[in-house]
């Protein structure tokens, strides 16, 4: 079995998983810890309830919802909401990601396995090779594959029926995907970084499910602190549950989420080491900029994507950080987030409203 699908196999025994079994493997509660419906679904007003009418027509219509493409930063809810979509339908789920898909082949054999109305769930959408890529257009519009049989001219291609189903797609990178695919989405939901109100209540959500007693600003401190994601937000919750447990009587208050949280390196605004290093680099190292994503990213010894997918629109929507077509420049709330005076370039380049820029 491939790798990818070894994780998903592992996904799906984790979300089989009741709390009780599963607590003690942050894996096994980060599953046990979704939401399962729309309506118990935190935050995203928007796309929940774009979504909400999407799935209620197709019900209506009796007919499989439309492909759905959901993008947004790790760790916002897009493996939460195809698993809400399926649950919404009634309908099977099957979970399949980007890499997993190398040849054209491995999602023609998904594709002529699926079911009537049947859910397939695509993480990574966007690192699917480009043959498989093309077969899915077909797929999703005509609900056909051509299988090719043989090498070189006498190579003979032979077209499969599938049965309606819904594509979901989720990627961190939308505009990496290719026009024609996404113009095959019936409908695109963005999922944005949450507000602290919404993590707030998604840390008390958690803390009742686990059992843990939490204090109103010990939410709230948690919240703070974790960068616009539930996902880090519930991993937060865990950490200060442990501290708690082993520190105090069990219970968090705002003092003993703080405490926790400074020791594992979260700091006040939610800033955790890649985003400091980063800013750090920016600062220290590239006098604040401009410097390009690549560069930054080899100074503080990260892939590429990860300070741009993970640490970027944190740091962006934080107001350290600004994007321009010269390259990434500190804002000065950034010199003064790290203790170092404001420079007076880092002032006149970065608030040039000209200079931002929103495309990488
Ligand atoms: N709106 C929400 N309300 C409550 N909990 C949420 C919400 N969104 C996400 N979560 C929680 O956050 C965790 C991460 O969600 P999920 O795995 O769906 O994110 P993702 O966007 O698919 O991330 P990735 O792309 O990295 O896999 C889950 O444990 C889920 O319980």
């Amino acid at each position: 079995m491939h790798e990818d699908d070894l994780d998903r196999a592992e996904d799906d025994y984790f979300a089989s998983l009741t709390l009780a079994e599963a607590d003690g493997d942050d894996r096994a509660v980060e599953a046990a810890l979704r939401p399962k419906t729309l309506d118990e679904l935190i935050g995203q007003q928007r796309v929940r309830e774009q979504l909400s009418l999407v799935l209620e027509a197709a019900r209506r219509r009796e007919r499989a919802p439309d492909h759905v493409l959901l993008s947004g930063p790790p760790g916002l809810g897009k493996t939460t909401l195809a698993m809400i979509i399926a649950a919404e339908m009634s309908a099977p789920l099957r979970i399949t990601s980007g890499p997993a898909i190398t040849h054209a082949g491995d999602l023609a054999a998904i594709l002529s396995g699926l079911n009537e109305g049947e859910v397939l769930f695509v993480d990574e959408i966007h690192r699917m090779s480009r043959p498989a890529e093309e077969m899915l257009y077909l797929a999703m519009e005509d609900f056909r594959v051509d299988v090719v049989i043989g090498k070189g001219p006498g190579a003979t291609a032979i077209p499969i029926d599938l049965p309606p189903f819904t594509l979901v797609g989720a990627t961190t990178r939308a505009g990496l995907l290719p026009g024609p695919l996404r113009d095959r989405f019936g409908f695109t939901g963005h999922l944005g970084l949450y507000e602290p109100e919404d993590l707030e209540l998604i840390v008390r959500r958690s803390a009742g499910l686990l059992e843990v007693t939490l204090q109103d600003d010990g939410a709230a401190e948690i919240a703070g602190r974790s960068r616009g994601t539930p996902r880090i937000a519930n991993r937060l919750l865990r950490r200060v549950r442990d501290y708690a447990q082993v520190k105090a009587d069990g219970t968090v208050t705002q003092e003993i989420a703080a405490k926790a949280l400074d020791l594992y390196e979260v700091d006040a605004l939610g800033l955790d080491r890649l985003d400091l290093a980063v800013l750090d680099a920016l600062c220290r190292r590239f006098g604040g900029g401009p410097v390009g994503i690549s560069t930054l990213a080899v100074a503080v010894g990260e892939e590429r994507e990860t300070v741009e997918e993970v640490a970027e629109p944190f740091l962006v929507r934080s107001g350290f950080l600004a994007r321009t077509p010269r390259g990434r420049v500190a804002t000065p709330a950034a010199w003064g987030h790290l203790g170092l005076p404001v420079p007076a370039s880092a002032e006149a380049a970065a608030w040039s409203a000209d200079s931002l820029w929103d495309e990488p």
